[in-house]
């Protein structure tokens, strides 16, 4: 009975004393001291990358945390960022296997927490090279963001025909994930009723939530069908007889069910449906609805000089700029008879709009630790040895003023002058990470991002509930791994355009 209580739990625990407290020869990351057994949790608030911010003021851009037992090496400068992520890029590609180890979704079948390896490389083709991307830029993929994009503006012109408060961040939730829901599994939730969209944006809280306190619970509960009924869509899909359409998520994964690859078979199970469809989700609605929440709200909290006139001018410039493509007769269209819809192609005339999105990134970075990663072998970073798991604190790297003058300040015109992109080449901005483990869904989600930004400026004009100062503007953020806005954005539409 000792032996078997020596084994089980003793020997672990002198195991990670000895490996994580006591002196190493390799030359360690400076950090906050932490306790025995809870490390640097007492340290840590309810917004980590706050705190894990406030931490590398004092101990500097490369501190090593216990997260409980587990070491942790934090990077917080544009300079590690870029040492980590692209000197030693396929070194540190792996993702950790955390506390809750095993329970993460669906056994690892994923994409965002799988281990680096031929499955996670046949399933990020599928999401970033394959299906999506080619569907996303498909006749039909155009078609479905602009029918979203009509549906956005006509449930929003019902607010403002009413002078009534809108929670910005529901419509945006609708329209965001309308579009993914159709691009990536071809279904549309409006016409489904298996789809419980009134509660998906809830539910999707809930199951970040549950990721990131490593509940001792199921993370997303089996069969994802408090989300989406996963037997349905499946169902939907042989149904419709369409074996030969792969241009869905769905219906590209359906058709790599034992299709040979480098190492053998991969087997695709239902695992691997509903961990993708989990992923798509998540990373894919929640982001960018964040984002463009994050945007009206410091679009509205600068109303002065120069960001006013600039954001008039962009209204200026979308009414030089946009045709007024087609006429319509639909009572719900704002204005009168003309329907000047955004096209895709107007979205390259609006150069402000995107300084606008590179501004709030870098002030609100949607995921602002990234996802955790791993290094896969012993290497050296900034001069200390690495062979843990790490977070990129891009929160930090997004107000470090060696990079940013007037840092805290929302400036977009500062990206006017620079060649500084989101694309993972630029360490001192990182809204979707860099290298192997970056966002594969990036050029979808700026799509969507600057449709529906572009839609909500052009045709309304916004302004706070009647009484309400910029000052009362709450700021508060909210969440694990998506930071948002904690207090919904509610403002009132008028329309702008006739
Ligand atoms: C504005 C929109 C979006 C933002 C800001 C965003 C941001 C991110 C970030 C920061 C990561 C972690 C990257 C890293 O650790 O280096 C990530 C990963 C990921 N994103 Fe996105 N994302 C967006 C849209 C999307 C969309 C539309 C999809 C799919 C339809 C998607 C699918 C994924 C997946 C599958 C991963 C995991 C990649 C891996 O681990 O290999 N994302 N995203």
């Amino acid at each position: 009975m000792s032996i078997f209580l020596y084994i089980l739990f003793i020997f672990p625990i002198l195991l990670i004393f000895f490996t994580n407290y006591l002196p190493s020869k390799r030359k360690l990351p400076p950090g906050p001291k932490g306790l025995p057994i809870i490390g640097n949790l007492h340290q840590l608030g309810r917004l980590l990358h706050s705190s894990l911010h406030k931490l590398s003021l004092e101990h500097g851009p490369v501190m090593l945390l216990h997260f409980g037992v587990v070491p942790m090496v934090v990077f917080s400068s544009k300079e590690a960022a870029k040492e980590v992520l692209k000197t030693h890029d396929l070194e540190t590609c792996n993702r950790p296997k955390l506390v809750a180890n095993g329970l993460f979704t669906h056994n690892f079948k994923d994409i965002g927490f799988t281990q680096y390896g031929e499955d996670w490389r046949e399933m990020k083709k599928l999401v970033g090279l394959s299906s999506l991307v080619r569907k996303s830029k498909s006749l039909s993929g155009i078609y479905i963001r602009e029918e979203e994009c009509d549906l956005l503006v006509k449930e929003i012109s019902k607010s403002a025909r009413t002078q009534t408060l809108l929670d910005l961040r529901k419509a945006l939730y609708s329209f965001t994930a309308g579009i993914i829901f159709r691009i990536a599994f071809g279904q549309n939730f409006r016409e489904c009723d298996y789809i419980d969209m009134d509660r998906i944006e809830e539910l999707v809280q809930e199951s970040e939530t549950n990721v990131c306190a490593l509940a001792y619970t199921d993370f997303f509960p089996t069969g994802l069908g408090w989300f989406v009924d996963l037997v349905s869509v499946i169902d939907e899909h042989f149904k419709i007889a369409q074996p030969q359409d792969h241009s869905d998520l769905v219906s590209a994964m359906l058709n790599m069910i034992n299709r040979p690859t480098n190492s053998g078979y991969l087997n695709i199970t239902s695992e691997h449906l509903k961990a993708m469809m989990t992923d798509v989700v998540l990373a894919g609605v929640n982001a960018g609805v964040t984002t463009m929440i994050w945007l009206m709200t410091e679009l509205i909290r600068h109303p002065r000089v120069p960001i006013r006139s600039d954001v008039c001018l962009l209204s200026v410039l979308c009414c030089l700029l946009l045709p007024m493509t087609l006429k319509t007769t639909d009572p719900d269209w704002p204005g009168e008879s003309h329907l000047t819809r955004i096209t895709e192609e107007d979205l390259e005339k609006v150069e402000y709009l995107k300084l606008v999105i590179k501004e709030t990134f870098r002030l609100h970075p949607p995921a602002p630790l990234l996802l955790p990663r791993q290094t896969m072998s012993d290497i050296e970073i900034q001069g200390y040895t690495q062979s843990r798991a790490y977070h990129i604190n891009t929160y930090t790297i997004g107000r470090d003023p060696k990079s940013w003058t007037n840092h805290e300040e929302f400036i977009p015109e500062r990206f006017s002058n620079n060649l500084i992109n989101y694309k993972g080449q630029h360490f001192e901005l990182l809204p979707f990470g860099a290298g192997h483990r970056s966002c594969p869904g990036m050029a979808l989600g700026i799509t969507i991002l600057e449709l529906g930004l572009l839609n909500i400026l052009y045709f309304f004009d916004w302004s706070l509930p009647n009484g309400m100062t910029i000052e009362e503007i709450d700021m508060e953020e909210a969440g694990d791994l998506n930071i948002a806005k904690k207090v919904p954005l509610e403002l009132v539409p008028t329309l702008c355009h006739s």
